[in-house]
């Protein structure tokens, strides 16, 4: 049996937060990484993928569980690494070529052989003729192929992408996921494998021979899925596309958002995406107007949206009961089909009946401010309970969506706030 590249066994990590010490980031997270593949980590946003790949990289220890590189358990700096950054991270004053030959300052090689070695890569990254340019002088693709030819002069065994494309235009970022892809697959860089965060499902399929896909609050491995597709792949293709739905399904399955079986459900309190009524609106009568079931990463694709952005639409539509989600497909319940016919006023009423029924916080809110005489109460008041859940910037904005100063279950009148018609629908954020 091959000894894996690289190991993660039982790796756990946490973090202090502002209002709770140890909060739980990754959770047992056991991987092996073989020589060959190229792998892609998915998860929701903020679910613990940088946090991973620093671990792999060393730059972060786990607070449990071990690394082991080789076989060889990593203490420090893994010495097997190099990353690519999603902003580039190059140094302004210095140029391409300067830039690029950083990658090899700690190696223990003469200065021609460091140029040497930087030329060949700057020419391998397609920027010959650019050695002198600095980073101000190039495209955002030029950058992190920059950024890529840094990273690859070091001839890591490992190579680690957080977001590499994220930053880049749509066309830019093809033209590099391909040139990439190339010296990859047709072994022209002694890389032996590659390591990939990114929030794109396509991307996913089409470069790697896995996807790793996370859960979050805390991050577990909840799918490890192999796409055994030859190269170069045909995004058309049916069994493209049953993949990329196969994660789209696993990724909106509601365990991704939260697996931690410790969790006391009746103690704690859900957290609300901050989604624009309008998106919300429009994307229930978009759902009606498509008919019965609906492909969703289709209508990701339709709508051009990032999975990013897409994603808490389609959980706050879930959450709400105005759809339900079975496979990768979206259908709307009857609810959500008596909302999409409803007239705006009408529509207020189901959203607020919605609201009461699925986010118990706000039924408890409304109780709170009516039960006071004057029906008033601090805002100090709730974001202390808040606090109790949530990191104070996520506490002030869960307040804030549930009950924000633009007319929802509670109104802030100063630093008060005070029951308002919940009916009265949201200009900026929605309750879910
Ligand atoms: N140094 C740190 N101290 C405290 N908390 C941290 C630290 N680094 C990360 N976190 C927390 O860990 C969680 C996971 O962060 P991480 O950046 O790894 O997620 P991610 O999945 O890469 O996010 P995104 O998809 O938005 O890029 C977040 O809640 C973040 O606030």
């Amino acid at each position: 049996m091959t000894t894996a590249l690289i190991e993660l066994k039982q790796i756990t990590k946490r973090y202090d937060q502002p209002k709770q010490a140890n909060v739980s980031i990754l959770e047992d997270i056991n991987l092996q990484i073989k020589e060959g593949e190229l792998v892609s980590i998915l998860g929701p946003s903020g679910s613990g993928k940088s946090t991973l790949l620093r671990i792999i990289a060393g730059l972060v220890p786990p607070s449990q569980g071990s690394v082991l590189y080789n076989g060889q358990e990593i203490t420090g700096t893994n010495p097997g690494v190099g990353m690519v950054f999603q902003s580039f991270a190059l140094f302004p004053w210095l140029t391409v070529l300067e830039n690029v030959k950083l990658g090899l300052e700690n190696k223990p090689l003469r200065e021609a052989d460091k140029m040497r070695k930087a030329l060949a890569v700057i020419d391998m990254v397609g920027l010959d003729g650019f050695e002198g340019a600095y980073p101000k002088e190039l495209s955002g693709g030029m950058r992190q192929r920059v950024g890529i030819g840094r990273a690859l002069v070091m001839e890591p065994d490992i190579l680690l992408m957080d977001e590499p494309f994220s930053a880049l235009d749509v066309l830019t970022a093809e033209n590099l996921k391909r040139d990439l892809l190339e010296l990859w697959t047709e072994r022209q860089i002694p890389t032996k494998c590659i390591i990939m965060v990114t929030h794109s499902i396509e991307e996913a399929v089409y470069m790697s021979d896995r996807a790793i896909v996370l859960s979050r609050d805390p991050a577990r491995v909840i799918s490890d899925i192999p796409i055994a597709l030859p190269h170069w792949r045909d995004k058309q293709e049916p069994q493209f596309t049953s993949l990329v739905d196969r994660i789209y399904s696993i990724l909106t399955q509601r365990e991704v958002k939260s697996t931690d079986p410790n969790i006391e459900k009746n103690n704690t309190i859900e957290k609300i995406q901050p989604v624009p009524a309008g998106a919300l609106t429009g994307f229930i009568e978009l759902i009606q107007d498509l008919g019965q079931q609906v492909d969703l990463y289709k209508l990701a694709d339709q709508l051009s949206l990032k999975l990013e952005d897409f994603l808490p639409i389609v959980e706050a539509v879930e959450m709400l009961q105005f759809a339900t989600i079975l496979q990768g497909d979206i259908e709307l319940t009857e609810v959500g089909h008596q909302f999409a016919d409803a007239s705006v006023l009408l529509r207020k009423e189901i959203f607020k009946t919605q609201v009461l029924e699925h986010v118990p916080i706000m039924d408890k809110i409304i109780w709170i401010l009516q039960s006071k005489s004057n029906n008033k109460m601090e805002r100090a008041f709730f974001v202390e309970i808040f606090e109790k859940h949530f990191e104070a910037e996520e506490a002030a904005l869960q307040l804030d969506i549930l009950c924000c100063r633009n007319g929802s279950g509670a109104r802030v009148y100063g630093r008060h706030y005070r029951p308002s018609r919940l009916s009265e629908a949201r200009s900026r954020t929605a309750a879910c």
